[in-house]
């Protein structure tokens, strides 16, 4: 099936560009008119840590206060990586958890599903609860297990910065444990500044479009077709859109 954009669900975000915020078509991918480079990454992270409120922040600009309980929305837009423009798709997640009994991380499998399409990995926690952080090691050897080989392109983001009377997690662990995990540490605050969470997910987008290499499109995994993880919510897109407009309706009108 092809899909091209919808007006009513295209949004022009000022200074984003080319913003595009629509349903991932099924297959295949390459038949879209869209770049040839598909860039994928999953957010991963506790329960609450703000893997959707970075993920909107950074494609909306925009900071919504409540969302319910996710169960893995799936985002596209284009972007413009170094002069080159990509496909960049992005996988929300529900939370994983730490398994108190035994040595390891309770993961839906649909969580596995999204580790093992993605080609880069946004591990979140929240610097204001120490436990959420805890996670991030053994969620890291979690995705190396699915991709036991090879380069993992991660950023780690210590997110909430902008309650720090309320820190538990001091920023030089944050930075100690991204070093152990090859990646860079990011602090940010996904509800009053769009410029941290926009420079950490650009990171990883370029850390990723260059392991892609040549913008040949899709990267193959031992010559399989892997499913994408499963469909947005329409609904639950639609409602977010319509937050986003309310909202701008109203800061448009305000004082
Ligand atoms: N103060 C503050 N609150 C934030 C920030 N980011 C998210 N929140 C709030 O934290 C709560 C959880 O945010 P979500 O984006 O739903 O977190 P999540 O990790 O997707 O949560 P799950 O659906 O449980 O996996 C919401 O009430 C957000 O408004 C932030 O940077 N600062």
């Amino acid at each position: 099936m092809r899909i091209t954009a919808d007006p009513t669900r295209t949004m022009s975000g000022g200074g984003s560009g080319n913003f595009l915020l629509v349903p991932i078509p099924e297959y295949p991918v390459l038949d879209c008119v869209v770049p040839n480079k598909n860039v994928k990454i999953v957010v991963l992270g506790a329960s609450n840590v703000g893997k959707t409120a970075l993920i909107v922040r950074f494609l909306t600009k925009r900071f919504i206060g409540d969302y319910e309980a996710n169960t893995g929305a799936l985002y596209s837009r284009k972007l413009n990586l170094e002069g080159e423009e990509v496909s960049l798709q992005v996988q929300d997640t529900p939370c994983v958890a730490l398994q108190d009994d035994v040595d390891g991380l309770y993961c839906q499998e649909q969580i596995n599903r999204s580790i093992y399409w993605a080609d880069g990995y946004v591990l979140v926690f929240s610097i204001t609860d120490y436990n959420s952080y805890r996670t991030i090691q053994p969620l890291y050897q979690h995705v190396r297990r699915i991709h036991p080989s090879g380069n993992i392109p991660v950023i780690l983001v210590g997110n909430k910065s902008d309650l720090l009377r309320a820190r538990q997690v001091p920023a030089e662990e944050g930075e100690g444990l991204a070093a152990s995990l090859g990646g860079v540490y990011f602090e940010a605050s996904a509800r009053e500044n769009h410029d941290g969470v926009h420079a950490a997910f650009l990171q990883l987008c370029q850390e990723v479009s260059r392991a892609l290499g040549g913008g040949n499109g899709e990267k193959r995994r031992a010559g399989l077709h892997l499913a994408r993880p499963k469909s947005p919510n329409m609904q639950e897109l639609k409602r977010r859109f319509r937050q986003v407009l309310s909202s701008k309706v109203k800061s448009a009108s305000g004082p």
